[in-house]
């Protein structure tokens, strides 16, 4: 059996980064972008007052100075004309500084009288003028690859950039196997269960910017898993759940064969989720992930994670580790890699008492996935491990 790494750089071979498409900037929150965005103007294009008040020369301002206000520049009016010697314009916040002025006295700070303001003793040190180009100059670039958040898109309108080159989002089929199983909301019969996995798999891959759709359930034979396949035609990536494993009717692998899928590899020295396949087929890769519905979402975070990242142009790296201090001392671990559902809390992980992969509700409750390696030595409570957060 292969280790999670080396079934990682499988994984990574059977993808690249995608193709690239241009998209408004009001439909770029998530996306990737793919090309560094350039900036068409300086921000601010002036030199802007920060504050309500009064600019003036900066080396005239001292308490109980006066000066007559000779006009006014607001946001979007600035003062056509400069200030002379003793002269100060009424000033708002944005707005455009005049020639001749360097500083801004807030209103507070000074005393009105008809034309003329005297600066108060109250005067504080800030000059209140935000420079030409503080923020950004045009040329800056945000550079690529890059997930967009609500910050960069700001940036971004900011810059003028109205539309941007981003990554195309993986297009992923999701297909469970089994005849056990029926959709949430239908009746089941009584040997049946709701398929849950590719519920909370779309959830996880259109929270990493993929656009994931869930095909109609294929049961456990041959046409009914090839019809399914068909369906999938035109997806990045294919993902069956359930199927994977020794049993008489787990045949995803040998009807995905029969369609052509030429196998990287079958079964992860890894708990859970030891019967994991993968390969590609045509255009696609194939994952086929086994259907105990902990072990399918800890692949999910394991393998399918990093795989859109790569797909997205964000690099073929595993899903990112923290690190904390054991709440409790450990027995040795055993001969597969174990991913166990954990409590974080203050620094100390926890894993839970139950780890059976069958738990839906373990792993809800979880917000770390605890990672032991393979045959770890007993652990002492205080040691420092790795954990996925969830
Ligand atoms: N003799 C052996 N038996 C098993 C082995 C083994 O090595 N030797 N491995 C076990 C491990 S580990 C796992 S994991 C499971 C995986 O089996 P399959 O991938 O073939 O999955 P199924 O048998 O189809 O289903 C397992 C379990 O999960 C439920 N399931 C399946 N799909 C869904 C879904 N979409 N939503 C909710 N639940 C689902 C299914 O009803 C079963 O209860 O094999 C062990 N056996
Ligand atoms: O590896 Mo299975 O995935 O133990 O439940």
């Amino acid at each position: 059996m292969i280790t999670v790494d080396e079934a990682l750089d499988h994984l990574f071979s059977l993808v690249s980064p995608l193709d690239t498409e241009t998209v408004p900037l009001a439909e770029a929150s998530g996306r990737v972008l793919a090309q560094d965005a350039l900036a068409t103007r300086d921000q601010p294009p002036f030199a802007a007052s920060a504050m309500d008040g009064y600019a003036m020369c900066g080396a005239a301002v001292r308490p109980g100075a006066e000066f007559t206000v000779i006009g006014e520049s607001a946001a979007g009016h600035g003062f056509d004309g400069a200030l002379g010697q003793g002269e100060a314009l009424r000033i708002f916040t944005g707005a455009p500084l005049p020639e001749g002025a360097d500083r801004v006295v807030m209103q507070e700070d000074v005393t009105r009288n008809g034309d003329r303001i005297t600066i108060a003793e109250t005067l504080g040190t800030g000059h209140h003028v935000r420079a030409a180009g503080a923020d950004f100059k045009t040329g800056d670039r945000v550079p690529a690859p890059r997930r967009l958040g609500p910050a960069d898109l700001a940036l971004l309108a900011s810059m003028n950039l109205p539309r941007l080159v981003v990554r195309r989002k993986p297009r992923v089929a999701l297909i469970s196997t089994g005849d056990e199983l029926v959709m949430p909301g239908e009746t089941p019969g009584p040997d049946q269960i709701i398929a849950s996995n590719t519920f909370g798999l779309k959830a996880m891959l259109d929270g990493l910017g993929a656009e994931a759709r869930i095909l109609p359930i294929a049961r456990d034979t041959r046409s009914s898993l090839e019809t399914a396949f068909g369906l999938a035609e035109g997806a990045d990536l294919v993902i069956t759940i359930g199927g994977a494993s020794v049993g008489d009717h787990d045949i995803v692998g040998a009807v995905a064969a029969g369609l052509g899928m030429e196998q990287a590899f079958y079964k992860v020295r890894m708990r859970p989720g030891k019967p994991l396949m993968a390969g590609r087929m045509g255009q696609a890769a194939m994952v086929g992930l086994p259907g105990n519905p902990v072990s399918a979402l800890v692949c999910g975070h394991v393998f399918i994670a990093p795989m859109i990242r790569a797909m997205l142009g964000l690099g073929a790296q595993p899903a990112p580790r923290r690190s904390a201090r054991l709440a409790h001392d450990l027995p040795q671990a055993g001969p597969r890699e174990h991913y166990m559902r954990a409590d974080v809390s203050d620094g100390r992980i926890t894993p839970g008492p139950v780890q059976d992969s069958a738990l839906l509700s373990v792993l809800a409750n979880a917000n770390a996935l605890m990672i032991r390696p393979a045959d770890d030595p007993p652990r002492r409570a205080g040691d420092v491990i790795d954990y996925l957060p969830l």
